[in-house]
């Protein structure tokens, strides 16, 4: 098992009160899996993803534990977290490729960083050249400036840089989000090729997007309200969705080649609750169809079929 994590809790501190961002979030991770992670903004997928590499400055670590193959992650203690962060567990973060500074070539920027983190970059070059070429980029653009680069190049760029030391997880937040649909498509089968060449063992693909992560991802975690409600193959999400909150997300998807006019977008009625003072029991509840009392006690995280988990008292 390559990561496995148990009732993570990590809010964020404010000056009204802690917002329950994450809330007892219990999944694992497989070795060679793509999990993508999904729901609606705001349901806590950055937050998890943060959680699992390095907490910011408002966040507060509560409680639960991370293990990364059999060993603890120390993710409670970010000083600690040092010699894991890029050698172990590695992040591209949102907005990754406008965070390269505008003034370095991208090959002195490479060199930098790693150097930063204790790595000689020299004993690394040939590698780099072969990485670069397997997500289609030439040894040229480490002579050029990212101004010189399309968006799509940038973030294959720093694919290759996060992913250098051959990780054991791989975090991708939101990285095709800003990119048209051909280059989303690039930017995915590099991540895919990564993990086929053993480059890193398992994955997090974060997105909003349920199509995009049934392209690239073998499994899905679906999030609601700082609660994971879901977790199954990809297809078996797709297709045999159990909770009421992943059947709206699904059917709140445009399809293509269907007009506006002939099916108007479903959507989700109602909001998430807030997460300053979240409702006690099923978060769902109060814009779910199939509520009843019982979703007043909390749903578990229960396994209804083999690799299916389930927070739903009617899913059963
Ligand atoms: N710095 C912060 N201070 C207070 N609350 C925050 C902070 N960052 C995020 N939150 C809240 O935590 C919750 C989870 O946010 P998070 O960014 O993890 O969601 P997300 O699913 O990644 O959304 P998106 O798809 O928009 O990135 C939201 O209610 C959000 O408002």
């Amino acid at each position: 098992m390559s990561l496995d994590v148990r009732d993570l809790t990590v809010h964020y501190r404010t000056l009204r009160g802690d917002v329950h961002a994450l809330d007892g979030a219990t999944f694992s991770v497989a070795d060679g899996e793509i999990m993508g992670l999904a729901g609606e903004s705001g349901s806590g997928k950055s937050t998890l993803a943060k959680s699992l590499i390095r907490l910011d400055a408002r966040m507060k670590y509560v409680g639960g534990t991370v293990e990364l193959d059999g060993a603890r992650l120390p993710v409670d203690d970010q000083d600690a977290m040092v010699p894991f962060r890029f050698h172990r567990v590695s992040l591209i973060p949102q907005y990754a490729m406008s965070a390269l500074n505008p003034t370095r070539r991208i090959g002195r920027l490479i060199t930098e960083l790693l150097e930063s983190r204790g790595v000689r970059a020299a004993g690394l070059r040939e590698e780099l050249h072969r990485r670069l070429d397997q997500v289609g980029l030439s040894a040229d653009v480490l002579r050029r400036y990212p101004i010189e680069l399309s968006g799509g190049m940038k973030q294959r760029v720093v694919m290759v840089l996060s992913t250098l030391l051959d990780p054991s997880l791989l975090i991708a937040d939101e990285v095709t989000s800003a990119l048209d649909v051909s280059t989303q498509r690039a930017v995915a089968e590099a991540l895919v090729g990564f993990r086929d060449r053993g480059h890193v063992t398992s994955m997090i693909f974060v997105t909003h997007d349920l199509s995009l992560a049934h392209q690239i991802a073998d499994t899905v975690l679906v999030m609601y309200a700082g609660k994971p409600v879901e977790k199954a193959a990809t297809r078996t999400v797709i297709d045999r969705p159990r909770h009421p909150y992943t059947r709206m997300l699904l059917s709140a998807l445009p399809e293509v080649g269907v007009t506006y006019a002939e099916k108007r977008l479903a959507g989700i009625p109602g909001h998430p609750p807030a997460l300053l003072a979240p409702p006690t029991g099923c978060r769902f509840k109060d814009r779910c169809p199939l509520a009843a009392a019982e979703c007043d006690e909390e749903p578990p995280f229960a396994e209804i079929a083999p690799g299916h988990r389930v927070a739903c008292w009617k899913a059963g």
